[in-house]
């Protein structure tokens, strides 16, 4: 192929805080190793030193222009947003969620399943780790984390604050005919609605309304049921096998993708997409995974749900081009959780995200067949 054919993906890469810096490091590592080895595709970075630590220094997270620099990329990679110095609150209403919010990523697809030689906590997931196979299909852009509330009397003894939890019609009906057509995809076409309609009376109630209407276009195509999310919880745990594509809230979806990651092995491993599906935006790919404070410095994070991320990158930016490039990307990441001495301590190996990345690298030279 002629030097000019070969296809140039402009990457924004937001490492953040913590290990979202160490595994961000790791995926540019298997991205330029995959692109290589493949040849047809290469990734240029542009690096931002967007975190709590430059917001400390300077005041802020992101520039004013943030979002027109963004806008020159064809994705976003991101690490994790966060640091004990920051509170919480500060950090993800500078950065993170402002991304998904005015990047119109309206959708975040969380993927589960149970990775070669992960120890699943559960007995029955020990046994037959197929029984774990789910896409949670997060609604990314309103919900619990529309930021509309206030606050009133600060920290005085009569102190109030308000959260409100916006629903609409358009946000739920684009998610729901999203998770429809994620779970027609599948083998299995089966969806599973979470809501909590019993006690949250018009947000959810309208939620569930719209997931039916659109449910009607699919009907005889896709199989669908409802949980309340509590004792969704439950049934995750217990009968992980009848369910296969997940559509949720934005709050109710990410705490169900920790659960989820848990009962795989580890939150380490889990991935997550963060979509424009009208590609007018570039779409953003982290691990689900925070900054991870207790371990950050020691070089031992978990690259697993990097990895797993930067091949739905690979997969969205190839537009169907680049799915068997991002299957072998996970082919070769098996192939070393598969193997005990490059397992990460999370996963009950004493391997580093350094050894865990350069395993994989040599994978991925073995996997697609050029050393
Ligand atoms: N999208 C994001 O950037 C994002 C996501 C979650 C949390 N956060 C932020 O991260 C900070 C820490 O949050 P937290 O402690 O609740 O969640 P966390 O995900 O950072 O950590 C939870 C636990 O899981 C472990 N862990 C996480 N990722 C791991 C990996 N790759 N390998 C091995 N172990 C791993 C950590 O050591 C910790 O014990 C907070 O500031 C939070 O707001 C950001
Ligand atoms: O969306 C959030 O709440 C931040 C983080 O927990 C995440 O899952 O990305
Ligand atoms: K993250
Ligand atoms: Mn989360």
């Amino acid at each position: 192929m002629a030097p000019s054919d070969k296809k140039v993906y402009k990457i924004a890469a937001i490492p953040g805080d913590g290990i979202g810096v160490d595994i961000t490091e790791a995926a540019v590592k298997v991205l330029d190793k995959l692109a290589e080895t493949n040849g047809t595709f290469s990734f240029t970075y542009t690096t931002f030193d967007w975190s709590s630590k430059a917001y400390l220094q300077r005041g802020y997270y992101m520039p004013d222009d943030w979002a027109t620099q963004l806008r020159a990329h064809d994705a976003i990679y991101f690490g994790a947003v966060g640091w004990p110095d920051v509170p919480d609150h500060i950090s993800l209403w500078q950065m993170i969620l402002p991304i998904r919010q005015q990047m119109n990523q309206y959708v975040n697809v969380r993927p589960t399943r149970i990775l070669r030689g992960t120890r699943a906590p559960v007995s029955q997931l020990q046994e037959k780790p197929g029984d774990l196979d789910w896409i949670i299909v997060r609604e990314n852009s309103e919900g619990e984390y529309a930021g509309q509330g206030g606050t009133t009397h600060g920290h005085a003894e009569n102190a109030v604050a308000t959260e409100l939890a916006i629903f609409t019609r358009v946000g739920i009906e684009r998610i729901m005919r999203f998770a429809f057509e994620t779970a027609k995809a599948r083998p299995r076409r089966k969806l599973t609605m979470v809501t909590k309609s019993n006690a949250q009376r018009h947000g959810m109630v309208l939620w569930d309304r719209v997931f039916y209407e659109v449910a009607k276009e699919y009907e005889g195509v896709v199989e669908h049921d409802k949980m309340l999310v509590d004792a969704m919880t439950v049934r995750m745990v217990n009968k992980p096998e009848s369910m296969d594509t997940i559509v949720a809230t934005n709050l109710h979806a990410d705490i169900l993708s920790d659960l989820a990651a848990a009962l795989a092995g580890s939150i380490g491993i889990a991935p997550s997409s963060n979509l424009d599906p009208t590609r007018k935006n570039p779409s953003m790919f982290e691990p689900i995974h925070g900054s991870a404070p207790d371990i950050a410095g020691q070089g031992i994070a978990n690259p697993v749900g990097a990895f797993w991320s930067a091949a739905e990158m690979v997969r969205w930016l190839g537009e169907g081009e680049l799915d068997t490039v991002a299957d072998q990307l996970m082919q070769a990441i098996e192939n070393v959780t598969g193997e005990p001495k490059t397992r990460t301590r999370d996963m009950g190996g004493s391997a580093g995200t350094e050894e865990v990345t350069e395993a994989v690298c040599a994978e991925i030279g073995r996997v697609c067949g050029k050393q």
